[in-house]
């Protein structure tokens, strides 16, 4: 028996809500935009073999892949030692990009371990154990990348559980990766450690506003929300390029530009398909700066992880 699970890319923030909303990507071209891993049986201990078009800036020591990590916390949880299992990563996403791509590896890893093992964990607490094992990465806990990766669509971090939001099904999102990696605990660093009243007041009125305007659907009003004041303000500035391509993109007539994740991600809201594949084209243009750079033209997909009872990546190869 062996199980895989593909788990989308992701854009953390959202601009509106830092730490606290998130969500999927999926490319209009059906093309993947996301990590799977496949865990099989083996005679004896763990094992990882990585593959796909970014396994070669992993870390060269498996010891050090968040995938083994996943399956060496989820064993230790479930009091499941001495068992033998042979992982497989299948690297689709950059890394240090802001697309989550530590979180990809998270979810397609935790989700498989738990499929694999017939589902002893419920999604809360399998959300909460995704949760951690991301924080040890960026440094500190934050959930606005495997949640939406995990369950889909647009999703806001309440205290204690993932609510989904509705979205908006005409916009399109366009993401554009340039090639190089900002890692997300540096990113981290640069953002002030308190920040003003009248700052988080403005943080707090937006948020709920974008929140109430996509469960009224009031487009208009969603969009004028979709700024950043906590994180963008501190980051922009270390992001090669951003605040050109954001102003070259609005005057094509975006609705909303900003940064995906930690970045360097970009990601703009065009209201039609024409709009959009003109964004794409300045931004392959423009923004990316080397051949591993990629943009995609995106919506929400509604469903999160895809699961499958085989090793549909060794099989392929
Ligand atoms: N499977 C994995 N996928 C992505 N990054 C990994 C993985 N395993 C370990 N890492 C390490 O985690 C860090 C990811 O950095 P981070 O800036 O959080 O990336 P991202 O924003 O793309 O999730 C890097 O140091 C990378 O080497
Ligand atoms: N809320 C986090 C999101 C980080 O996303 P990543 O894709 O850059 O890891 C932050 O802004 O730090």
């Amino acid at each position: 028996m062996a199980v895989t699970v593909y788990a989308p890319a992701s854009m953390g923030n959202v601009s509106v809500g830092f730490d606290l909303l998130g969500a999927a990507l999926a490319p209009v071209d059906g093309s993947l935009l996301g990590d799977r891993v496949s865990v099989a049986a083996a005679d004896q201990g763990l094992s990882l073999r990585c593959c796909g078009a970014y396994a070669d800036v992993l870390p060269p020591d498996p010891a050090s892949n968040i995938v083994l990590r996943c399956a060496e916390r989820f064993i230790e949880r479930l009091g499941l030692e001495g068992v033998g299992l042979k992982l497989t990563l299948e690297k689709n996403l950059p890394i240090g990009s802001g697309l989550g791509s530590s979180a990809s590896s998270v979810v397609a890893a935790l989700a498989a371990l738990n499929a694999y093992f017939d589902s002893p964990l419920d999604d809360q607490a399998l959300l909460h154990l995704m949760g951690e094992l991301e924080g040890e990465i960026s440094g500190s806990v934050h959930y606005d990348n495997v949640a939406p990766s995990f369950l889909g669509g647009l999703q806001l971090m309440l205290p204690e559980r993932a609510q989904p939001v509705p979205s908006f099904d005409n916009w399109y999102w366009v993401v554009a990766y340039p090639g190089i990696t900002l890692s997300t605990a540096k990113m981290r660093a640069l953002l002030p450690k308190q920040v003003e009243m009248a700052t988080a007041i403005r943080f707090g009125q937006q948020l709920a506003a974008f929140i109430d305007a996509c469960h009224r659907q009031d487009e208009e009003t969603a969009l004028a929300m979709l700024q950043d004041v906590l994180a963008e303000p501190h980051r922009a500035a270390h992001i090669p390029g951003y605040q050109a391509a954001r102003g070259h993109l609005s005057d094509l007539g975006c609705a909303a530009v900003g940064i995906s994740g930690s970045g360097p991600t970009l990601f703009a809201v065009a209201r039609n398909r024409a709009q959009a594949e003109a964004a794409a084209e300045y931004l392959g243009q423009h923004y990316i700066m080397n051949e591993r750079g990629l943009v995609r033209v995106c919506q929400l997909p509604q469903q999160g992880i895809q699961i499958w009872q085989e090793d549909v990546i060794n099989a392929a190869l």
